[in-house]
């Protein structure tokens, strides 16, 4: 018996950072997803190690339970219905069991994406040897949630073998999650955003998890019903950052200039209410939603403006922002910023024509360029008797 989850990645349309510091965001999930698969030994006859397979990377990476129980004497009696906190010297002691892995100096980055997994696992599953492979149609450290994503998918795919939680109904063999269960998964994969992202907003895993297109601000999420054709380009700059980095660096820009941030911080808010009354306006013909675009076009133009005050833009971000308006299209960076994505708003009428041309300049420069569903399904769950 194995168990698949699959969470999707996201953009956030507004209020990146800002957010952070308390102000309202608009974030919509993907259709480009993370999927996990968790074995139980039956079927492995891995039976005293934890494995942990990253596919696409073809990385292995294996602990002896013992050597998890000596280090992590407290996780002992796990309560999948009661998330805990991961306190920093949960934390630490999780790294020390990382740091005993061999991680390719290329791939450091891995190391706090391990230990989220590391602290997951054992906080809701105990002292169970497993296997669990992950592989992602996400970008990782771009912009796209792929933090998120591997946080709600670890969460989502233990929590379902945890038998205390129960899966509502199925669509196309994918199961999903009830209100209550799906507050649990957001919870637990909040606890692995903060291994990964040091101080998470909430945004990333609440997206991820409930799907959609969500408002948020300070924990708190409203569902966004679209009123309008929203067709977003997404540009990779391929410029690897950290987002745990860039979201120190704006608070300590925060703590350097409380006022002038605070300022900004509201602008965002403003900006991102804003936005998500448009998105909902009611739009009946090409008039009003080339209206509508219009203002969007302008308030992502002013998001961006306020993201390169807090210091989160990057030469590769501003090369797309001109390229894509020389063809009167209006763009944003999207997620932490500091390279990774961009967003492009495609208006409705644009011609495919238009579309090509700019994705054939994009390319050129280097960057790559994907359009993905906006504000699809979130966690789900599937189950198979064998691998
Ligand atoms: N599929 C995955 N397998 C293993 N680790 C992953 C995976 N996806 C994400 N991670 C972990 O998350 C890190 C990237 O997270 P980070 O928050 O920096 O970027 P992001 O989530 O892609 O972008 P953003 O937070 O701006 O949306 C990786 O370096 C790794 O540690
Ligand atoms: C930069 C940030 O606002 C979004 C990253 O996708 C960080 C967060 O909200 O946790
Ligand atoms: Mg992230």
């Amino acid at each position: 018996m194995e168990v698949r989850a699959r969470a999707p990645g996201k953009i956030i349309l507004a209020g990146e950072h800002a957010v952070v510091h308390g102000s309202t965001a608009v974030a919509a999930a993907i259709d480009l997803y993370t999927y996990v698969t968790v074995r139980f030994p039956s079927d492995s006859g891995n039976d005293d190690m934890l494995k942990l397979l990253l596919k696409d990377m073809a990385l292995e990476f294996s602990w002896p339970i013992h050597r998890i129980k000596e280090v992590l004497p407290n996780f002992s009696n796990p309560n999948p219905l009661e998330p805990i906190s991961c306190s920093p010297e949960s934390v630490t002691l999780v790294a020390s069991l990382v740091e005993e892995q061999n991680i390719p100096e290329a791939k450091i980055a891995l190391a706090s994406g391990l230990s989220a997994f590391l602290w997951l696992y054992t906080a809701i599953q105990g002292y169970k040897p497993a296997t669990v492979i992950v592989t992602s149609e996400l970008p990782l450290g771009s912009g796209l949630g792929s933090s998120a994503a591997y946080c709600v998918s670890i969460a989502g795919a233990l929590l379902s073998l945890s038998r205390c939680v129960s899966l509502d109904c199925s669509h196309q063999g994918w199961f999903i999650f009830g209100e209550s269960e799906l507050e649990l998964v957001n919870k637990w994969a909040f606890q692995g955003e903060k291994i990964i992202h040091g101080k998470p907003s909430g945004i990333d895993n609440t997206v991820s998890t409930y799907g959609n297109m969500i408002k948020f601000k300070s924990g708190d999420l409203t569902c966004i019903k679209s009123n309008m054709p929203l067709k977003m380009l997404i540009t990779n700059t391929r410029v690897g950052r950290n987002t745990k980095a860039l979201v120190a660096g704006v608070s300590e820009r925060t703590v350097r200039h409380p006022d002038a941030m605070k300022a900004v911080f509201s602008a965002v808010d403003s900006i991102s209410k804003e936005m998500a009354t448009i998105i909902q306006s009611p739009a009946t013909d090409d008039i009003s939603i080339t209206a509508k675009e219009e203002k969007l076009e302008e308030l992502m133009e002013m998001n961006q403006g306020l993201l390169q005050c807090m210091g989160v833009s990057h030469v590769s971000i501003e090369t797309i922002l001109r390229t894509t308006l020389k063809y009167k299209l209006y763009s944003k960076l999207t997620g932490a910023g500091g390279g990774g994505c961009v967003l492009t708003l495609l208006p409705a009428l644009l011609s495919g024509t238009v579309v090509d041309q700019v994705i054939a300049e994009l390319d050129l420069c280097g960057f790559q360029c994907l359009i993905a569903g906006i504000g699809g399904r979130g966690i789900e769950i599937c189950f198979s008797s064998s691998s």
